[in-house]
């Protein structure tokens, strides 16, 4: 492996992230350059929007330069919890109907399930959020990343940012997945394997081929941060390619130059457990069966979509969940609980026991909507299981897919879906 030069060399392949880069920012860039680039989408989330209006008018004086680029989503306190999260949401309402920027409000969902329903990620465009997990719109090959609030003030203001091209690491998938086997485990695999820091500041770019439907790439393009990336781009194929005008210039070229290059046989993958309190401390659940859960929670932009309900459902269907465990469950959106709702799997999940919430982020963070005692347990398809994410610092968090989760609520303990009788 060679690390890559910061030539500019037209003629040396690029990565995904060169390409897009380059093609956004008008000019042939390579890891290590600088580039200024247009940006298509801006996204502020509630708990940060004060701070983003503060900048916008102390700081820089400014009003957004394209609103239609500007979305707003109340989501990660939603309904708010106490009066200055109001307050604090109220302000971020006013702000928009003065600016004319989008408000997504209480109940829409989560900001970057929410940007993706709308069609406000595409192929191509470069989506920059005021939350980390902001690398997910990869998912449909565009450059989505995270930013503090003072660059995503600026890119409001300008309608532009500056940043330094990352370096890339190409994931491979290979052989196909066996049955109870899923994206999440796929995602908690890659994360084991580049561990947690591993790819920080690189964009993980990965070949899966024409595998894995758009909210599947989701899951896998969210974890992407939880090794420090500053991208997660999944080359388009399958189901997006029927979704979306995919342009060639997003494709990474052969012969491109990689930091690193993990591949991973999905053939022999098992369900796969983020023990705490690292995500990268990755078990096979076998390994952590039978430990009591006090709570489980389905949700979050990691897991939270109708597919994810659906996994759910489908080993929850006539069964009860544990009478000294509770299921949380959370749509990441008003419309996958619509959709949800007519199709019944709302239904199932609530005869089988689970409490049904807001979409929104509801306790992922620990801000509200089921935090942990000390001492509790808790299994989630979320992504970050760290010291006190949920609630206490003693409280502790395994990650996992919405199968495992729901196996788990029946058990009262970490289980596996044929645990409880699920082939
Ligand atoms: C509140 C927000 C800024 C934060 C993030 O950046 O990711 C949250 O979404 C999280 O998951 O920890
Ligand atoms: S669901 Fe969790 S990880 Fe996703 S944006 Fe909300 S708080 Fe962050």
């Amino acid at each position: 492996m060679t690390a890559p030069q910061t030539t500019t060399d037209p003629s040396r392949p690029q990565t995904m992230a060169e390409r897009i880069l380059s093609r956004r920012g008008g000019g042939t860039f390579y890891a290590g350059d600088l580039a200024v680039v247009e940006v298509d989408q801006v996204m502020v989330v509630d708990s940060i929007a004060q701070s983003f209006i503060e900048r916008m008018q102390k700081d820089l004086a400014a009003v957004p330069k394209y609103p239609e680029r500007v979305s707003i989503v109340i989501d990660h306190v939603a309904p708010a919890s106490t009066v200055s999260v109001a307050q604090a949401q109220k302000e971020a309402r006013e702000y928009a109907a003065q600016t004319g920027v989008r408000l997504f409000d209480v109940g829409r969902g989560i900001c970057h399930q929410v940007l993706m329903e709308e069609g406000l990620a595409q192929p191509g465009w470069i989506v920059l959020g005021s939350d980390s997990h902001s690398t997910t719109y990869g998912a449909v090959a565009a450059f989505g990343s995270g930013m503090g609030a003072t660059d995503i003030a600026l890119a409001a203001a300008s309608g532009k940012t500056w940043l330094r091209v990352p370096e890339s690491v190409k994931v491979t998938l290979t052989g196909e997945l066996r049955s109870g086997v899923g994206a999440k485990d796929v995602a908690l695999e890659m994360i084991a394997r580049l561990g947690a820091d591993g790819a920080t500041y690189q964009s993980v770019e990965i070949h899966a081929g024409d595998r894995f439907t758009r909210s599947e790439r989701m899951t896998l393009a969210n974890l992407c941060v939880e090794a420090g990336a500053k991208a997660g781009l999944v080359v388009p194929g399958g189901e997006i390619l029927t979704m979306y005008d995919v342009p060639e210039w997003v494709y990474p070229q052969k012969g491109a130059t990689y930091v690193r290059e993990v591949e991973i046989d999905l053939s022999v993958l098992n369900p796969r457990m983020s023990a705490p309190s690292e995500v990268d401390n990755v078990h096979d659940v076998s390994e952590l069966r039978g430990l009591k859960v006090d709570q489980v929670f389905i949700g979050t932009c990691t897991n939270g979509r109708l597919d994810d309900l659906h996994a759910a459902a489908d080993v929850l269907r006539g069964q009860k969940v544990d009478p000294t465990t509770r299921l949380l469950v959370i749509p990441a959106s008003s419309e996958v609980m619509e959709a949800a709702m007519a199709d019944g799997t709302l239904l199932t999940l609530i005869q089988a026991g689970a409490v049904l919430g807001t979409p929104g982020c509801g306790p992922c963070m620990g801000r509200h909507q089921g935090v942990l005692a000390p001492g509790e347990v808790c299994v989630s398809t979320s992504n970050r299981n760290f010291i006190g994410r949920m609630g206490d610092k003693d409280a502790r968090i395994y990650l996992a897919s919405p199968a495992v989760a729901a196996a788990t609520a029946i058990k009262g303990r970490i289980a596996l879906p044929e645990d409880v009788g699920v082939a």
